[in-house]
């Protein structure tokens, strides 16, 4: 038998190169978010480092811990998908209001706009927050997620900038003169709560090594 033969080390050798062996998955990775906004930043910031299409859907989206809600958005997407899925959820956080609004922002920003969130800090000397970014992957149907996340620090301040994505011209990074509506797209690029997380979420599959067969079934 030619394996009783090997050494000790090759045998650990074969069995670090079985460990590291490609998952193959049977579709490309699909982004999952009703954003336009955010599939842009998501474009900008993977480039080509993760090959992924996209789906424009309005997930329902639980109450709970980002961490949760993320995880489950990812668990519907792979069902509705069939497959390998990316989605993420994004929350800001005001530290004298304990965290939230979280992963309440997308109404709080849309019934109150963004005189209404500085109002809520008016009694509050602490002005302080941040952005939160949770990725989650899923394999696929019935995979258990595996979720990323990115913080940035910052501040609430009046309006400033274009309004053209969500609570960027409310929120100033600290280190930063500008809000991240006044900042050069690249510039919030390279410090954002997404870019964090989409780090991670570039590791992960580094180190994982997964290979996705295209849709006509080739490698
Ligand atoms: O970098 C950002 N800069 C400014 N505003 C942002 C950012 N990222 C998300 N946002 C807004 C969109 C939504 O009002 C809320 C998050 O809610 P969230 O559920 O994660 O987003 P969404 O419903 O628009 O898209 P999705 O279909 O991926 O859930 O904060
Ligand atoms: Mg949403």
């Amino acid at each position: 038998m030619t394996l009783l033969s090997l050494s000790e080390t090759e045998t650990q050798t074969m069995a670090a190169a079985a460990a590291k062996a490609a998952v193959v998955l049977p579709r490309p990775v699909t982004f999952v978010t009703g954003n336009a906004k955010k599939l842009e930043e998501v474009k900008a910031i993977i480039g080509n480092s993760i090959p992924f299409k996209s789906l424009k859907l309005d997930l329902p989206e639980l109450q709970g811990e980002p961490e949760d809600i993320s995880k489950e958005k990812a668990r519907l997407a792979a069902l509705q998908v069939d497959g390998p899925v990316l989605v993420e959820d994004t929350c800001l956080c005001f530290n004298a209001l304990k965290g939230l609004p979280g992963p309440y922002i997308k109404w709080f920003l849309e019934k109150l706009g963004h005189e209404g969130l500085n109002n809520l800090l008016m009694a509050y000397e602490d002005k302080s927050a941040y952005a939160l970014c949770a990725f989650s992957f899923s394999r696929g149907p019935g995979a258990e997620p595996l979720t990323f996340l990115g913080k940035t620090p910052g501040k609430i301040v009046p309006a400033r900038g274009p309004t053209d994505f969500g609570w960027d011209p409310v929120f100033q990074p600290d280190g930063y003169d500008q809000t991240y509506a006044e900042m050069a797209k690249e510039e919030k690029n390279k410090i954002s709560h997404r870019y964090k997380s989409l780090a991670l979420v570039k590791s992960h599959f580094k180190e994982a090594g997964y290979v996705f067969q295209t849709d006509d079934g080739t490698i």
